[in-house]
């Protein structure tokens, strides 16, 4: 059988860490994959130098997972047609909002019939169309698409402290394919059968860690977060259950993609952090990204929004309040102080 050929899609501050996994595992695993790993890197300099030429001669990615040594069979590539020629096993790591146009860019040079994994943490909605990305590349790439997600902060992951993770698979056999090429001892992967409860899951709790914030940054205390994540989670389920068919409840309770990654995210996510500053520091989101993440991307604000047009168009927005508010606290003025009334 032919070996498989990974490529990765995306180098940012997760998709350097799973990067790192990768790049270790199809060494350990020579019989399954080839050993040169290519990871699309979106070009830009860094402190006067290319990023890919730091990348290939330091074999470290400074700008978005610093002190971070990736194996030198990780090889950045800034041409994104020429990072995925030949590969038979797809990553999909970036932030969601850069997702359509890479997407674009992929049509046509990847052969059918390979397999991809989404790491996305997001959905597409077009007014009251939703869809998780394992979907959308699914039927636009014609390529079989699995799903990770789970209680993942990069930064952690990338210095292997103990971490778990969920793969939503479509057939078992590609699952644990993935497995095989991301779980390390200190980084445990679950296999379920549930590609949109993983997806949904990862999309969702961006937008519960975003309220978590904002009452972290109110000084509400530990009480409130802990409602903010229960409620939020519920939201999470309702909302999946409402408009996916065969999502499963254990997704949600029983996997690191639910109450795990709803957990570290409202405890220590970039989402987190940012609600909190716009609180305290009262500046807007955008310039607070740009304060505060060096050039990392958050995705809650955009998920809320995108939610509120599709439950809007649903005329679903009263049975999700958490959901509501946090939109309007971030894109329509409401004074943060309003999240939890009403809730
Ligand atoms: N960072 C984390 O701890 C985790 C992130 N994720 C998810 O993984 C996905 C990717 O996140 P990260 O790797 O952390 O990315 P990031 O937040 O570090 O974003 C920076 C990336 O965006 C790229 N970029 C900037 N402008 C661009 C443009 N115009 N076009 C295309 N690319 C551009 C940069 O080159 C860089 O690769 C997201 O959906 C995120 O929610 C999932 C688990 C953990
Ligand atoms: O998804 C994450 C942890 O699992 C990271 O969340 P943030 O994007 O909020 O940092």
């Amino acid at each position: 059988m032919s070996k498989e050929r990974v490529a990765i899609i995306g180098s940012g501050n997760w998709g350097s860490a799973i990067a790192r996994q990768a790049g270790k595992n199809v060494l350990k695993h020579g019989n399954v994959f080839e050993e040169r790993v290519p990871i699309w890197v979106y070009e830009e300099e860094f402190e006067g130098q290319k990023l890919t030429e730091i990348i290939n001669t330091t074999h470290i990615n400074k700008k978005y997972l610093p002190d971070v040594e990736l194996p030198s069979n990780v090889v950045a590539v800034p041409d994104l047609v020429g990072a995925v020629k030949g590969a038979t096993a797809l990553i999909f790591v970036m932030p969601h909002q850069f997702f359509p146009k890479i997407l674009e860019g992929l049509k046509g040079h990847v052969d059918h019939g390979i397999k991809a994994i989404s790491l996305i943490k997001g959905v597409e909605v077009h007014g009251n169309d939703i869809r998780i990305f394992a979907d959308v590349i699914e039927s636009q790439l014609g390529i079989s698409c699995s799903a990770l997600s789970g209680a993942n902060i990069a930064s952690e992951v990338a210095i292997d402290r103990f971490s778990e993770t969920t793969i939503g698979y479509r057939k078992k056999e590609d699952g644990e394919m993935w497995k095989k090429l991301f779980e390390t001892p200190s980084f445990k992967v679950h296999l379920i059968d549930d590609v949109a409860g993983v997806s949904l899951c990862g999309a969702l709790k961006n937008i519960v860690a975003v309220a978590a914030g904002i009452v972290d940054g109110l000084g509400y205390g530990n009480n409130s977060k802990a409602a903010i994540m229960r409620i939020g989670l519920l939201e999470m389920k309702h909302f999946c259950q409402e408009f996916f068919k065969d999502v499963k409840d254990g997704t949600f309770l029983a996997e690191s993609a639910g109450v795990a990654d709803v957990i570290t995210s409202c405890m220590g996510g970039r989402n987190f952090k940012v609600a909190s500053a716009f609180v305290t520091q009262k500046k807007p989101f955008d310039v607070l990204e740009q304060e505060m993440l060096n050039g990392q991307k958050l995705q809650g604000i955009h998920t809320a929004k995108e939610i509120h047009h599709f439950l809007k168009s649903h005329g679903r927005l009263g049975a999700y309040p958490l959901f509501d508010k946090v939109y309007h606290i971030c894109w329509d003025g409401m004074p943060v102080d309003q999240l939890t009334e009403g809730l």
